[in-house]
């Protein structure tokens, strides 16, 4: 099939700061994408796994040229989960090729590996590992840490001491600090930022940053398209 007949169901796009990740507090354009593998107990963007969200579709040639007209150098696909999006390689490619930097925010639940050829890379993986509250963590692949290098980030949501604790031991257990970068959040609104910080202290975690979701900080919590 040729890529540009590929439709994808688009529940939001947006030019806003990201506020995640390595790039946070830079601007980015924002491609959200229809429909999750996994239903996290914390999921900001339930609605936009529902069966009946309300989509656009989309081809390859019209998320570019949308996001190629923002001028924003920036593109974080996202959703929902983006590498389950039928064509997704044809749009990292196609987006690469107009010189933007591409991100992909994913659940940590599908194989890298398909997505790790040169031309279909994105240049930044940030790929989450679904911790004890998230009710997902027995769908996570963790051979994919192995496809990850100094330019992608692993993401840890914690939602309580317990959580904190498997991070630690994954970190350790991955050597991730050596591999990319590596954040733990708070699951927004259920463990005190301070407490991260006092795990961080008595465990000497060097190379992790703790990071808040900085448009929830910046607009009302619930804002979609911010
Ligand atoms: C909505 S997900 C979409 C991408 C992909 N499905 C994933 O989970 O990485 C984007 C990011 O938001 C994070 N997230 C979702 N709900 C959250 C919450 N209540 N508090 C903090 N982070 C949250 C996820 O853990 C993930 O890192
Ligand atoms: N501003 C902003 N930054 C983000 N970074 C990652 C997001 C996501 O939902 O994947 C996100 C989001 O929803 N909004
Ligand atoms: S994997 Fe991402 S989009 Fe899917 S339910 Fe979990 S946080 Fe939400
Ligand atoms: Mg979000």
């Amino acid at each position: 099939m040729n890529h540009d007949s590929q439709a994808f169901k688009v529940c939001e796009k947006f030019v806003s700061i990201n506020g995640e990740g390595i790039k946070a507090g830079q601007l980015s354009v924002f491609v959200r994408f229809k429909g999750c593998n996994l239903d996290c107990s914390y999921c900001d963007t339930k609605w936009a796994n529902e069966k009946d969200a309300d989509f656009e579709s989309m081809s390859t040639d019209e998320i570019v040229k949308y996001v190629v007209e923002t001028s924003v150098q920036n593109v974080t696909l996202t959703g929902g989960e983006p590498l389950i999006q039928p064509g997704i390689s044809g749009l990292i490619k196609n987006l690469k090729e107009n010189d933007l930097n591409v991100e992909i925010e994913t659940n940590g639940a599908v194989n890298l590996k398909p997505f790790c050829s040169d031309e279909t890379r994105p240049d930044c993986f940030t790929m989450d590992y679904k911790l004890p509250s998230s009710g997902m963590e027995d769908s996570m692949l963790t051979d994919n840490f192995f496809y990850l290098k100094d330019s992608d980030c692993v993401k840890f949501v914690a939602g309580s001491e317990n959580d904190l604790e498997k991070a630690l031991k994954i970190i350790h257990e991955y050597d991730l600090t050596n591999r990319c970068h590596v954040y733990i959040s708070p699951v927004f609104g259920s463990i005190e930022p301070v407490r991260i910080v006092e795990f961080m202290i008595e465990n000497v975690l060097n190379n992790v940053n703790l990071q808040i979701q900085m448009h929830k900080v910046i607009w009302n919590p619930e804002e979609r398209g911010v």
